[in-house]
């Protein structure tokens, strides 16, 4: 080791869950020592040595403060990781307790604290004094094993099932191929109880915690090994004493910047932003010769990987100033929110080479561009189908029905992008119920001309129009590129002589283009993204979940020049729901099927979480006074909860807690009506509440509260579902369908999708209610745990006993 070089320090993986839960005091001595360090890792003060004071040994202990040592690793040269930071009465004794290793299946750096006693060890914070009560997750998930509702505790079990371990159907031997830590393998054979089970998982490596949660959880080897195991595995022999490869690995979750560190002692540190698990990863970096797409549940990161794309997209791009790549949302908000974090990712330098837009307003601009239309008005749907009744009275026409031919124009000729009468012949009308025939197509192509006519003459359009109207600007575009290139191919350096300005400024507008909630795009919207970017190498990158889909929209990518086949990939660890949430989430999908974008199904198998907390709370009541006197309830105690806990979590001291997050509380409810009882009561009753607009929340420090759509894409740890009724969720105006059976099952799973999204936005708690009778989507013993407006009479859902029940199986 060279003596005067400064050295990198980097924090692995968990690491920096015990800084932040660190008192300030100490925490500030963290930010001085990793300053020092850096500086000179042998200044004297700092005591650099061997842990178990053998040459050689690469695990190191340094001096932070008089109580406080960092556990480093000694990677090679001056390269060190700092893999915890603990009480030095926690660090000389019982050294064989801490283990490294390169993991042999994903060659990953790990390291871990082997306890015996795993119920204790789970129970207690990270370092005396410290502060537990903000902890992330695995600190969550010790505070809510206390509540009487969730899981029964470990000590009702009898002493039979105590005495049968929980993974004793494995070996040793498929533990290790499934990347399970050798060095907790006798213990990870050895638990019988949950309790145990997490003890031992929270001082784990991620791989091994996911791989024994999910063998708990009761999957087979073979399903743990396909969803877990492969998608990370190294593509590379594994060297197990090449520390200097394995810390070059996608499998070691390390941070590549000295300034994480501060950010992480600062409690400014994002772990999205460094941590990416290796799956996530490897689709960020890998080159594509085409189209991509990532699918994934909620939760599962697929906003990240598409931000980190960006970013690396950005950051290989020949230098210049232009905007060389697009990143496209369905909604305003998203797209804002997106802007907001990507430059927190990657910095002005890329931010500044990306458009950021959502995907109606790229092509309000792209038409607006081309001074081809004027000043036109926006209308929706229902403006647009009173136009339609409007005309059909006037031209005295009866055999064709407003809404029949408002759905046939949005969804086949709009939604399809038909541009043509001969294409409207050709088009497939799949999911339109009633059959027509040829002369009745010309009878409604005339029809939509007319109906287009009037808009136009009263200044009016919907976005799916200026949505098509965009894409086919743009094809023309696209098709004037493809000819000037041939014609330059024929004439070469002849042509350049002759060349107009127009044509020599003939280019496509971006390199890349990523989007994100790719689910909800229409037809019109992927022919335009295609038309915007040559086809090659990392042209289209698409991340989306097709349960998730909120609004009518649906697309068949081959058919409309994108083929993703090959190229797609699904994500199945959930960074943001406990495994309680999850399950119940999933029982709302019931039996339907989802499509891939793509013509074929899409599944959520392998969709999972290692977070825990209680279980989803479900109550019924009989009237919706009842209901919003009951939620009204629900957020005071949570917002009092949550005080109190902050104020438990300030140090004896009077110090500070070290980590203070202002916990986010959503409302949600089927109609815009509730929106405003809701927002009224909960500030009759002093608690501080806002809406959410198109635009996103209107104030950020407050409970929002909006309808079951406006909740797409957003996040919140406590989240309350008010209104989830029978002829509200779905709302009763789908039985207008019930002749029209795909029509009906359409806008049925959209209704379920959309209780879906809402119910995934919760982190840690999760209360869903109704009155009258519960929505069909509710699992049969929603009704059974109804309870009655006299207040305790709502309990929570009835609970299988099951350690882990499966998806579903919850309420
Ligand atoms: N590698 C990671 N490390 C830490 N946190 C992560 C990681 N990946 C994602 N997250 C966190 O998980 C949460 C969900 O991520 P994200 O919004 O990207 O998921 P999503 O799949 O797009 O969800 P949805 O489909 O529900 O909108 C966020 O809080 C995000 O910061």
């Amino acid at each position: 080791m060279s003596v005067q070089g400064k050295a990198t320090l980097r924090l692995l993986d968990k690491a920096d869950k015990e800084i932040r839960k660190l008192p300030r005091s100490v925490k500030g001595a963290v930010y001085d020592f990793q300053y020092k360090f850096r500086d000179n890792p042998e200044l004297p003060g700092l005591n650099l040595e061997s842990l178990s004071g053998v040459e050689g040994e690469r695990l190191h202990s340094a001096r932070i403060n008089r109580e406080y040592r960092a556990l480093l690793l000694h990677v090679g040269n001056n390269d060190y990781v700092l893999v915890a930071v603990r009480h030095h009465k926690d660090v000389y004794e019982n050294l064989d307790r801490f283990k490294h290793q390169i993991n042999p299946v994903t060659g990953g750096i790990e390291f871990m604290e082997v306890v015996e006693s795993t119920t204790v060890r789970a129970a207690e914070p990270a370092a005396p004094g410290a502060a537990d009560a903000g902890a992330e997750p695995e600190g969550r998930a010790a505070a809510d094993t206390a509540e009487p509702a969730a899981e029964p505790p470990a000590s009702s079990e009898g002493p039979a099932e105590r005495s049968t371990p929980l993974l004793a159907d494995y070996t040793k031997e498929q533990l290790r191929e499934l990347g399970v830590a050798e060095a907790l393998l006798p213990l990870a054979l050895k638990v019988t109880t949950e309790e145990e089970l997490y003890g031992l998982v929270e001082y784990a490596p991620s791989l091994t915690e996911d791989v024994l949660l999910r063998l708990a959880d009761g999957n087979s080897y073979e399903e743990v090994l396909e969803a877990v195991t492969r998608p990370v595995a190294a593509s590379d022999p594994v060297d197990p004493y090449d520390y200097s490869a394995a810390l070059a690995r996608p499998a070691t979750r390390v941070t590549s910047e000295d300034t994480d560190i501060q950010e992480a002692i600062e409690d400014r540190f994002s772990r999205w932003k460094v941590f990416l698990h290796p799956a996530q990863r490897k689709l960020v970096r890998r080159d594509y010769r085409g189209p991509a797409r990532v699918s994934g549940g909620p939760g599962t990161g697929k906003t990240i990987v598409a931000l980190h794309r960006v970013a690396h997209l950005a950051q290989r791009l020949p230098k210049g100033r232009n905007k060389d790549i697009l990143f496209t949302t369905f909604n305003k908000n998203l797209a804002a929110d997106l802007r907001k974090r990507l430059l927190e990712l990657g910095g002005q330098a890329v931010a500044d080479r990306v458009e950021i837009v959502n995907i109606d307003r790229l092509a309000t601009q792209i038409v607006a561009e081309t001074g081809r239309t004027g000043r036109r008005r926006w209308i929706d749907d229902g403006k647009a189908l009173r136009e339609w009744e409007d005309m059909l009275t006037e031209l005295g026409e009866t055999r064709w029905d407003a809404e029949f031919l408002h759905a046939e124009w949005n969804q086949v000729i709009l939604g399809q992008a038909v541009s043509s009468r001969a294409d409207y012949f050709r088009a497939r009308r799949a999911g339109r119920g009633k059959r027509i025939s040829r002369a009745q197509r010309a009878e409604i192509w005339q029809l939509v001309e007319r109906f287009t006519m009037r808009l136009d003459e009263k200044g009016l359009w919907t976005h799916r129009q200026v949505a098509e109207l965009a894409a086919r600007i743009q094809a023309e575009q696209a098709m004037k590129i493809a000819a000037f290139e041939e014609r330059q191919e024929r004439e070469g350096a002849q042509m350049l002589q002759h060349l107009e300005q127009s044509w020599a400024n003939l280019r496509y507008p971006y390199r890349h283009v990523v989007v994100d909630e790719a689910q909800d795009l229409s037809p019109a919207h992927w022919k335009l993204l295609r038309a915007l970017v040559r086809e090659g190498d990392n042209d289209l990158f698409l991340v989306g979940d097709t349960h998730q889909r909120i609004y009518d929209n649906y697309a068949s990518l081959s058919s409309l020049g994108i083929n993703i086949r090959g190229r797609s990939a699904r994500l199945t660890l959930s960074y943001r729901t406990t495994r309680q949430i999850l399950g119940s989430a999933l029982g709302l999908l019931g039996e339907e099927t989802w499509d891939n974008l793509d013509d074929s199904t899409e599944t959520l198998a392998g969709y999972r979480s290692v977070l825990r907390g209680p279980r989803p709370d479900i109550r019924g009541f009989d009237t919706w006074q009842g209901e919003l006197d009951a939620l009204v309830e629900t957020v005071a105690a949570w917002q009092r909860e949550d005080r109190e806990r902050a104020a438990a979590a300030t140090g004896a001291d009077g110090e500070e807690p070290a980590e203070q997050e202002q916990t986010a509380i959503g409302v949600a409810v089927p109609t815009r009506d509730m929106v405003g009882e809701v927002e009224q009561r909960l500030a009759r009753e002093g608690v501080r509440a806002a809406t959410i607009g198109p635009d996103g929340p209107r104030l950020e420090d407050a409970v929002h509260v909006g309808t079951l759509h406006r909740f797409k894409g957003l996040e919140y740890q406590r989240m309350a579902i008010a209104g989830v009724a029978e002829g509200l969720v779905p709302h009763r105006h789908v039985e207008q369908y019930r002749d029209d059976p795909t029509r009906h099952g359409r806008e049925l799973q959209r209704a379920r999708s959309l209780l879906f999204v809402a119910a995934t936005r919760a982190r840690d708690t999760l209360s869903i209610t109704w009155h009258g009778s519960p929505s069909p989507f509710l699992p049969g013993g929603a009704a059974a745990g109804s309870g009655t407006e006299n207040a305790a009479a709502g309990t929570g859902a009835a609970v299988d006993g099951a350690l882990f029940p499966p998806g579903g199986a919850l309420f």
